[in-house]
C-alpha cells in the first residue's frame, strides 16, 4: 500500500498515546514466567507484541485477549517446547529477549526462532556469546549471528560479559531469564552502554514481578554490573504506560503545525529514553506544558535548528530528522551507529530519503548533518514502521509526500492513520 500524504494546516485536540510496545514485551514475558495468573491493563496489540504473546503461548503460557487488559496464566518457569519453529516477523525484541527464555525450557529439547527478512540481519552474535559462557547452547543457523536462532534447553548460569554498543535487548534478554538459570547470574556490560534506559525499563517490570537483583553503575563507562540469583516471578496486576515512541510522531506533528494538542497517558516520571522528544520540541520553539499523565502542546509550527545526540532513545531517529527537515537552518543528530541494526539502516535511509524529498544531508558513522528545505517526493519506507510514520509526518507539514510500502506501521501503532485523522480535521 502506498500512502499519498498531503498538507493540513493545524493540529488539536485530545487523543490517548498508545500503550507502550516496550513494556508490553516485558510484560508479557514477565508474566508468562510468572506462577499463578496475572491481569496486564492496557496492553499494545500489535504486530511485534503479538508476536511475543504468540511466542509465549507457544512456550506454554495461557492468554485471554481483550481490548482492556490481557489474563495471563504464567509457566513459573517451567516452559515448553514449541512443536513447530516460532516466527516473530518484524519484532528484534521478541527475538532477542526470548532467546535467553528459551533456554530455561527441559534439556535436550530446541526451540527455533525465525521472521522477515529484515529480522534475519539482526545482530545476536554478542547475545550468542555470552549466553554460551552461561551454559547456554546457542547458534545462529547459518552460522553469521543473526536469526534463523536455535537454542537447546538448559540454563546453567554463572558469570558473563557483553559489550553494550550494539543493543540493550541483549541484557534485557539475560536478565529476563537469569532468575531461572541453575546457578546466580553476573552480566557484566562493557565499554560504550547504549539505549540503557530499555535496561531499566526491563528491571522495572522484573521487580514488579516480584524479581530481586543487584546492579551497579558506579563504574561506567568501563562497565556496568548486574547479578540475579535463581527465583521465581510473582504473578501481578500490572498497567502498562504510554509510548513516547508511538508518541513522538503526534508530538512531532504538533511542533511542526499550528497546534493545540493534550496527548495523555504519557507519565512525567516515565523511565522511557524516548520521553527527551518533550525536551526536543521545546528546545526547537514549541511550548510544551507537562503534568503528571499528560502533555500539552502549542506550537506556530515554527521551528529553530539544534544538535542533539539519541544514544538512549535511537528509535526517535526518524522522527527527529524530519523535524530538523523542517527547522531553520542546520542541526546535526549524533550517538545512533546502533540505528543503522534496527528494521532497516535507519541512518543510512533517513539520509537517502530525506535527500530524495529535497533536503541536504549529510551521512555519517553515528548519524546525521541536516539543513531544509523538503519540497516533496516518493519516499522509500524500505518496510520499516518508523520511516513511514515519520515521513507521514513531513507530508503534513509539506505535503505532496508518497510513501510506498506503508501498512507496516502495524507493527507498533496499528491505528496510527485513525489518531493522525483524528488530530489534523
Ligand atoms: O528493549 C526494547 O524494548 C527496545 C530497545 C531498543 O533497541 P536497542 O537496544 O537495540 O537499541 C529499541 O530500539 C527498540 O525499539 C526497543
Ligand atoms: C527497533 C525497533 O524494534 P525492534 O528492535 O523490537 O524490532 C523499533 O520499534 O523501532
Amino acid at each position: 500500500m502506498d500512502l499519498q500524504v498531503e498538507k493540513v494546516d493545524k493540529v488539536c485536540g485530545e487523543i490517548k498515546a498508545p500503550a507502550s510496545k516496550s513494556y508490553s514485551h516485558r510484560a508479557f514475558i514477565a508474566a508468562a514466567l510468572a506462577e499463578g495468573q496475572s491481569i496486564l491493563r492496557d496492553p499494545l496489540y500489535s504486530e511485534d507484541t503479538l508476536a511475543t504473546l504468540q511466542a509465549c503461548e507457544k512456550l506454554g503460557a495461557l492468554f485471554q485477549r481483550f481490548p482492556d487488559k490481557c489474563i495471563v496464566q504464567g509457566t513459573a518457569g517451567y516452559i515448553r517446547t514449541p512443536e513447530n519453529v516460532i516466527d516473530v516477523k518484524n519484532s528484534g525484541t521478541s527475538v532477542r529477549i526470548l532467546s535467553s527464555v528459551a533456554a530455561i525450557a527441559p534439556r535436550a529439547n530446541y526451540t527455533i526462532f525465525t521472521g522477515d527478512e529484515s529480522l534475519r540481519t539482526r545482530p545476536m552474535q554478542y547475545l550468542i556469546n555470552a549466553l554460551t559462557n552461561l551454559g547456554v547452547t546457542i547458534v545462529s543457523s547459518q552460522n553469521n549471528g543473526t536469526p534463523p536462532i536455535i537454542v537447546k534447553g538448559g540454563f546453567d548460569g554463572g558469570k558473563t560479559d557483553i559489550k553494550g554498543n550494539v543493543s540493550s535487548q541483549f541484557i534485557s534478554s539475560i536478565l529476563m531469564a537469569a532468575p531461572y538459570a541453575k546457578r546466580p547470574v553476573t552480566l557484566n556490560v562493557k565499554g560504550k552502554f547504549v539505549s540503557k534506559p530499555y535496561v531499566n525499563m526491563t528491571l522495572s517490570v522484573i521487580s514488579k514481578f516480584g524479581i530481586d537483583f543487584e546492579y551497579d553503575t558506579s563504574n561506567q563507562p568501563e562497565y556496568s554490573s548486574y547479578y540475579i540469583e535463581p527465583q521465581t516471578y510473582e504473578c501481578t496486576d500490572y498497567t502498562i504506560e504510554g509510548d513516547y515512541s508511538s508518541a513522538s510522531y503526534m508530538i512531532a506533528a504538533a511542533a511542526l503545525l499550528k497546534s493545540d494538542i493534550i496527548i495523555k497517558n504519557l507519565y512525567e516520571d516515565s523511565m522511557q529514553g524516548d520521553k527527551v522528544i518533550v525536551d526536543i520540541i521545546r528546545r526547537m520553539g514549541a511550548e510544551v506544558e507537562v503534568s503528571e499523565t499528560e502533555i500539552h502542546i502549542k506550537s506556530d509550527g515554527n521551528l529553530k535548528a539544534f544538535d542533539i545526540n539519541l544514544a538512549n532513545a535511537p528509535d526517535l531517529l526518524p522522527t527527529v530528522a524530519i523535524l530538523m527537515a523542517a527547522a531553520d537552518g542546520s542541526s546535526t543528530i549524533t550517538g545512533v551507529e546502533h540505528a543503522r541494526f534496527k528494521e532497516t539502516d535507519r541512518v543510512h535511509n533517513c539520509a537517502a530519503e530525506l535527500a530524495s524529498v529535497g533536503v541536504d544531508v549529510e551521512e555519517f558513522q553515528d548519524g546525521l548533518k541536516i539543513s531544509g528545505k523538503p519540497t516533496g517526493g516518493i519516499v522509500n519506507s524500505y518496510l520499516d514502521h518508523r520511516m513511514v510514520m515519520a515521513f507521514y509526518v513531513l507530508g503534513l507539514k509539506i505535503g505532496h509526500i508518497t510513501i510506498q510500502d506503508a501498512a507496516c506501521y502495524d507493527v507498533s501503532f496499528p491505528n496510527f492513520l485513525e489518531v493522525m485523522d483524528q488530530i489534523t480535521q
